[in-house]
């Protein structure tokens, strides 16, 4: 059975449709890759995954479970970490971990995370104090406390500096150790190239490819993963309809 699994998903919002028809199983313990331009549809791809969507035509299954039906009993096993985390101003970093980590039942403990995505000096810090790049690094820890069996990363190092980058890859490859099913949208290509055993790419809410990162530049007789996305996405201004 595949960790998570998406067959002829359809979402919209309102007249507008932001996913057509997409379909991908990720195996367990997979780090898969969601690639695709501004507006193809990833975030709201993962976001149905997440549960945090319905869709309006399609299935998905998550552990053999349903993300929306099911979600009092994913929630200890899948995290999520999206583009913008909601936190009250005054809480501070290691506050926050803390009660993220009260929500599950085996939380890791939050000092390592703090320290392995280089938070550990602020870990007395207020969530208002925090920079834009610190804030988004601390969703990552919000999203791994609860040991996850999935981890679903949306832009996870958008943002973040060269150092809090090879910090933030070298947690993804310790979940990879760990036999985690990883669920990353990006648009770093060098990132999907490092981290992801496959990847999918979108486009106006279709799926246009679905392999590993060197087989789709050997069948494109391309030599990066980059003009691999620029000619499968080379449409300019094209947007779901
Ligand atoms: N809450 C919403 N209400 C209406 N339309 C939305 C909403 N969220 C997304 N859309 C539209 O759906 C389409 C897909 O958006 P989505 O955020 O899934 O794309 P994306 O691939 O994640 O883009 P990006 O790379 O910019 O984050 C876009 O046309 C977007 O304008």
């Amino acid at each position: 059975m595949p960790a998570i699994e998406v067959v002829n998903l359809h979402k919209r919002y309102g007249d507008r449709v932001a996913v057509h028809d997409v379909s991908f199983a990720v195996a367990a313990g997979e780090v898969f890759g969601v690639l695709g331009r501004n507006g193809a549809g990833k975030t709201t791809t993962v976001e149905c995954v997440a549960g945090l969507r319905v869709p309006n035509g399609g299935t998905v299954s998550v552990l053999g479970l349903d993300p929306h039906g099911d979600a009092s009993r994913l929630r200890h096993r899948v995290g999520v970490q999206l583009q913008e985390s909601q936190l009250p101003d005054r809480i501070r970093v290691r506050e926050a971990l803390d009660l993220y980590a009260s929500f599950y039942r085996a939380p890791i403990r939050p000092d390592r995370l703090l320290d392995e995505l280089g938070l550990g000096a602020q870990r007395d810090v207020a969530y208002r104090k925090l920079s834009g790049g610190q804030k988004q690094r601390l969703s990552i820890p919000l999203a791994l406390v609860g040991d996850p069996e999935v981890a679903i990363l949306d832009e996870l190092t958008t943002g973040l500096d060269p150092h809090a980058r090879q910090d933030t890859w070298a947690v993804v490859e310790r979940l990879r150790e760990r036999g985690v099913t990883v669920l990353l949208v990006t648009h770093l290509m060098a990132e999907a190239e490092r981290l992801c055993d496959r990847v999918v790419v979108l486009d106006a809410g279709r799926v246009v490819a679905l392999d590993t990162a060197a087989a789709l530049t050997q069948r494109l007789g391309r030599s990066s993963l980059d003009d691999v996305f620029l000619e499968l996405t080379d449409q300019a201004g094209r947007t779901p309809s």
